[in-house]
């Protein structure tokens, strides 16, 4: 997250870190979030075949053993089926990961509230997107969670030509700016919505931002759309 802050510790409780084996160690690849007891929501884009992973849940700061940590390893991995890493533009950008049993819930840890199927949060709807993703383009990672607040940029503004054009579908959601967007390693990591209710939501999953520079100017962080895939992980969820 490039201009955010330190999370509250667990203020997003269903935040996840994604975590790939490489050689005898796991480190940081992506965020994501736990919509149920078993299941993390995450970008297709952080699964490699082949790879193996697991999840921590209740991390907060990287580099601290803090005792609300549990780690759970990932039983099944389904990508969207029209997930096509080579057209990201085309988005589908969706993974779900089975995990081998359910954390135990607490202050840390719980499972996120999702928008109903088709909703579509307003422009200037209040968002947070939270990760532990790079400080700056080919910047550091960051120990504590971050969070940086995106306003939502209505589609007709981002689909314009010299904001991202034809790349950014109605099965994508636009939020922030030039100042503040998500950067490498908050992939498949939430964009926590505050609802009507007072509650907060999770609308999307981080995406994409600019090749160039994370927070490029008229290029916000793109999310994949939760609200448009709701059919997905209900059919796949069991
Ligand atoms: C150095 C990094 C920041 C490069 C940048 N990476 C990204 O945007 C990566 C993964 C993108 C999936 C495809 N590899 N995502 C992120 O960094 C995230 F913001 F989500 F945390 C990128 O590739 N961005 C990109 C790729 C394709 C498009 C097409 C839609 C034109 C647009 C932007």
């Amino acid at each position: 997250v490039v201009n955010g802050e330190d999370a509250r510790p667990h203020s997003w409780p269903w935040q996840i870190s994604l975590q790939v084996k490489h050689g005898s160690r796991f480190h940081h690849t992506c965020g994501g979030t736990l919509i149920g007891p078993r299941w993390v929501l995450t970008a297709g884009h952080c699964i490699w075949p082949g790879d193996v992973y697991r999840v921590v849940l209740g991390e907060h700061d990287m580099s601290q053993e803090e005792g609300t940590e549990q780690i759970r390893d990932v039983l099944r991995i389904i990508v969207h089926p029209n997930w096509d890493i080579d057209f990201v533009a085309a988005g589908n950008d969706l993974a779900l990961l089975k995990l081998d049993k359910s954390p135990i819930m607490s202050d840390s840890v719980g499972v996120a509230c999702l928008p109903e199927a088709g909703e579509i949060p307003t422009h200037g709807t209040p968002c947070y997107i939270s990760g532990w993703g790079n400080l700056y383009t080919h910047g550091p990672m960051p120990d504590k969670l971050q969070q940086a607040l995106l306003p939502v940029v209505e589609h007709s503004v981002c689909s314009r030509s010299d904001w991202w054009g034809i790349n950014v579908k109605s099965t994508m959601i636009c939020a922030g700016g030039d100042v503040v967007s998500g950067c490498n390693g908050d992939s498949g990591g939430p964009l926590n919505c505050l609802g009507q209710d007072g509650r907060w939501y999770v609308q999307g999953v981080t995406s994409f931002v600019s090749s160039r520079v994370c927070n490029e100017v008229k290029k916000p962080t793109v999310f994949t759309r939760i609200s448009a895939f709701t059919e997905w992980y209900y059919n796949n969820y069991y």
